[in-house]
């Protein structure tokens, strides 16, 4: 498929066909600029392609996928409400019914290690602890497919390194399909089956690459392993090919 906004004097994703298998993690990676963002957006039924067709379970997405949780870059919490209410949000809406609603969002809290800043608003909370709160959020309503934006972009080291192995347990034990988009090279091998390397805008698949390691997986032994800095090494190749190709383009 392609897409193209309208003014726009070219594609953001041009030809871009690939497939996600029910029950994986796939990581969307590639040089800034390069329509990360646009395909989640069309995944999630938020835009529609130029030309071609985005499918979800083998129906045609024509309208907001409410199949889909997304977890955006700006994390997108409602400042005027507390933790627990943001976290209850898509059951409230659901009509779930109050004790059960209740119950939820107590694990949810719980999973997520906010237990105690249940009734904080999410101005009083850490940019983990936002991010904590929007993957419950996203989480609690058992969706189809996650569909997350930089989830740990701004983040310091260290929580990133936390969260990325508390979102590899998570989603170890809920076995959904998950999509992510990072910049982060070792995350994406941290934590997908597949790799989808875009190329520089308008972006193109320029591969697909399979990621075998095994789960449940730790992020200390997987640092630790000879497959996975050959696997880095792969994958950081694609970048400075693509990066030598654009300076190339720009010098002629
Ligand atoms: N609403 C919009 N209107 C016009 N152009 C847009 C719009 N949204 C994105 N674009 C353009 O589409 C291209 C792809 O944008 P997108 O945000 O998908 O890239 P990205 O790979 O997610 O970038 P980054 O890694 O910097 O977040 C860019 O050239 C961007 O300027």
């Amino acid at each position: 498929m392609t897409l193209e906004f309208p003014g726009s004097h070219r594609p953001a994703i041009r030809d871009v066909s690939f497939q996600i298998d029910r029950g994986t993690c796939v990581a969307v990676i590639g040089p800034s600029g390069c329509g990360k963002s646009t395909l989640l957006n069309l995944a999630a039924g938020l835009l529609s392609p130029t030309d071609g067709r985005v499918y979800f379970g083998g129906e045609e997405v024509d309208a907001v996928n409410s199949e889909a949780a997304y977890v955006t870059q700006q994390t997108d919490l409602l400042p005027w409400l507390s933790v627990k209410a943001n976290i209850g949000l898509a059951l409230k809406f659901r009509k779930v019914p109050k004790a059960e609603r209740e119950a939820r969002i107590a694990h949810w809290v719980d999973v997520v290690g906010l237990t105690g800043f249940e009734n904080h608003y999410p101005r009083e909370l850490s940019g983990g602890m936002r991010k904590r709160c929007a993957i419950a959020r996203a989480l609690i309503y058992d969706p189809s497919i996650v569909l997350m934006d930089e989830p740990f972009g701004p983040l310091d080291a260290i929580t990133r390194l936390k969260l990325q192995q508390e979102l590899l347990n998570l989603w170890q034990e809920q076995k959904g399909t998950l999509v992510f988009v990072t910049h982060d090279l070792n995350e994406a091998l941290y934590l997908a089956d597949e790799v989808v390397v875009m190329s520089e805008g308008p972006g193109t698949v320029r591969r697909v690459l399979p990621v075998p390691f095994g789960r449940p997986r730790t992020i200390g032994s997987l640092i630790e392993s000879h497959e996975f800095s050959e696997l880095y090494n792969d994958l950081w190749s694609l970048f400075k090919s693509d990066a030598k190709a654009t300076d190339a383009a720009q010098r002629s």
